[in-house]
């Protein structure tokens, strides 16, 4: 009987390369036939070769393995390796790091993939990718073809010129296993070793659930991952948003406590481990923690675009699922950390968050000074603002909130502010004619809302001068009503905020500056790490007068932490 045959020709190239072959229909060679770059077609044995197949000859298995091998697992596909510019093995050869390319791809992939299994510093981009920032030039890659614009990026940050004719390889068509696989290693002298850390003490933390408790637990010493750093927190800020998980079990609708979460997120404390590669950081370095981590990938476009606040993929620590800073050791990447320098405290360090915030609106709000401004909420956001805004310039000041200790502080922070203390009773258009008249008429030309509650946005708004900018940073009900027509035939602005971004070496130089002193006197409470939930407790109760309430730990014996 007649057995099925196929005939086999090249993908590309000239016809006149036809070739036949002559084999049994076995479906894996077939396949390594196809990735080999073969045509197949069916044929019969007792076909007679057409004149134009002439040239034809007959190949076996022995000529598939070949192809495939020489085409696939060696890449030496000769049409297509004409396209390619020679690659030198050794394209640069710093001190500090050596880039290979590897050519090739299957064999040399499971080598690197062996060097990684074994751990000989190589690591899959994918991964580095993540950890990428000012670290990631620490970091050994093993990259694949079409991860070069990924590594263009990673290698310019690491300071390294890449050669031109890499930059946009030709891609091959014909198989998806082609890799070029460049290798960069950090030399072994630079090559930063890992430390290790015993602690001495029990990695406290405190949590909230949705059953609104607060739990301290003690936690294991979390693992250091490459590019992380082991940071000993010193001092960690309570913030509203803290109080509110706790409270409420979310802010709006997307940031859900579903699962036992760690609170906190305003910290500083001191590198106690580093974690392979890391090369800014060494035990003992003091350091103020910006707890959102953002993917940092090149294709994540606020990534690229530098507003890594609003990446998608962001991990704020504390906002669920990803657990809070408020614990004794936190490892954290090196990229998301700031150097703290001597002349601030871990508690100053720690309230570079909260000014964080008041900076991230200042960044996107006109000059103040001279200008009629309003400040909506004396809690700690609202009295940063104030301290800001009178550094800035503005006057005449005047601040609302219900609370009238809370009023008193803005009088003990900056002389001749004017406050208001709004009443339940009152609309939003009386609280309006409230703050105009306290202001001597003036209509504040900015206002900083610092409340989310819909009665002090809707006041703001009535209160405001004809084209004023409103600058929402409260947050609150996931859906508000707002004066419509009163905005539009004003031409008010409403501007939000979530978070900030690259506010941490601002905020640095505005505390070292000495120009903002007084936020200091904000810290009215500090409690041990042991009594986490009594500083939650009083946090949540204004009526007992605490404003930045603060939880510290004391130094870890035997660390070389600079004395604070
Ligand atoms: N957008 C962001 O990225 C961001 C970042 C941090 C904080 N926040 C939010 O900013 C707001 C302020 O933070 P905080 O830590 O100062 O909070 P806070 O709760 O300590 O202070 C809010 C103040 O607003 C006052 N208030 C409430 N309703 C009012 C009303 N109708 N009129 C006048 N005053 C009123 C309260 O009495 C309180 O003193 C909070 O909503 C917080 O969640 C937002
Ligand atoms: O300062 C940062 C804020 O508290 C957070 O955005 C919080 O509100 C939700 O994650």
């Amino acid at each position: 009987m007649e057995r099925p045959r196929e005939a086999l020709w090249p993908k590309t190239g000239g016809t006149r390369s036809l070739l036949r072959i002559e084999i049994f229909a076995s479906p894996f060679i077939l396949l390594l036939a196809n990735v080999s770059g073969f045509h197949i077609k069916p044929s019969l044995r007792s076909r007679k070769p057409q004149p134009w197949e002439s040239d034809h000859r007959d190949i076996g298995v022995f000529d598939v393995l070949v192809a495939f091998v020489r085409r696939v697992a060696l890449n030496l596909d000769t049409e297509h390796q004409k396209q390619i510019p020679p690659l030198p093995p050794k394209v640069v050869n710093s001190p500090d790091f050596s880039v290979e390319v590897v050519d090739g791809s299957w064999p040399a992939h499971l080598i690197m993939s062996v060097r990684r299994r074994l751990r000989f510093g190589v690591v899959p981009l994918q991964w580095a990718d993540r950890h990428t920032g000012d670290d990631s030039s620490n970091i050994p890659l093993q990259l694949r073809r079409n991860d070069i614009p990924r590594a263009d990026l990673i290698l310019q940050r690491a300071g390294i010129t890449y050669p031109k004719h890499l930059k946009s390889p030709p891609t091959s068509s014909r198989s998806p296993f082609i890799l070029t696989t460049i290798l960069i290693t950090q030399s072994e002298q630079t090559r930063s070793k890992m430390t290790t850390f015993t602690p001495s003490r029990p990695n406290l933390a405190l949590q909230t659930n949705p059953a609104h408790e607060l739990n301290l637990i003690t936690d294991p010493l979390p693992d250091l991952a490459p590019g992380h750093c082991l940071v000993h927190i010193r001092a960690t800020g309570v913030c509203g948003s803290d109080v509110h998980f706790w409270k409420h079990g979310h802010i709006g609708p997307t940031m859900v406590v579903r699962a036992p979460n760690g609170l906190g997120h305003e910290s500083a404390g001191v590198v106690v481990a580093v974690g392979e590669g890391v090369e800014r950081w060494k035990v003992g370095d003091r350091v103020a923690v910006e707890p959102g981590v953002p993917c940092s990938k090149p294709e994540c476009q606020a990534c690229r675009t530098g507003m890594y606040n609003a990446c998608p993929d962001v991990k704020f620590h504390s906002t669920p699922p990803y657990h809070g800073t408020l614990r004794r050791y936190h490892a954290h990447p090196a990229a998301w950390l700031h150097p703290l320098p001597d002349s601030l405290s871990f508690e100053d360090g720690a309230l570079l968050e909260p000014l964080s915030v008041v900076l991230a609106a200042f960044a996107r709000l006109p000059p103040m000074i001279g200008q009629p401004v309003l400040i909506a909420g004396a809690g700690p956001i609202g009295l940063i603002s104030l301290l800001c805004a009178e550094a800035a310039g503005a006057w005449p000041l005047v601040v609302t909130d219900m609370d009238a200790g809370r009023l008193e502080w803005c009088k003990k922070l900056v002389s001749g502010v004017h406050t208001v203390q709004v009443q339940k009773t009152w609309t939003p258009e009386e609280t309006a004619e409230h703050i105009v008249s306290a202001n001597g008429g003036l209509r504040p030309v900015i206002t900083l809302e610092c409340t989310g509650a819909e009665p002090s946005i809707a006041s703001a708004i009535y209160a405001s001068a004809h084209a004023a900018k409103i600058h929402i940073i409260g947050v609150g009900p996931s859906t508000q009503r707002i004066p419509f027509m009163h905005l539009s035939t004003n031409e008010i602005d409403l501007q939000y905020q979530y978070r900030y971004r690259e506010t941490w070496p601002r905020a640095i130089r505005v505390m070292e500056s000495g120009r903002l002193e007084k936020i200091r006197n904000l810290v009215t409470h500090r409690f041990g790490l042991e009594e986490a939930k009594e500083a939650m407790e009083l946090s949540a109760d204004y009526s007992r007068g605490g404003i930045k309430v603060q939880i510290v730990d004391e130094e870890e014996p035997g660390t070389a932490a600079k004395a604070d």
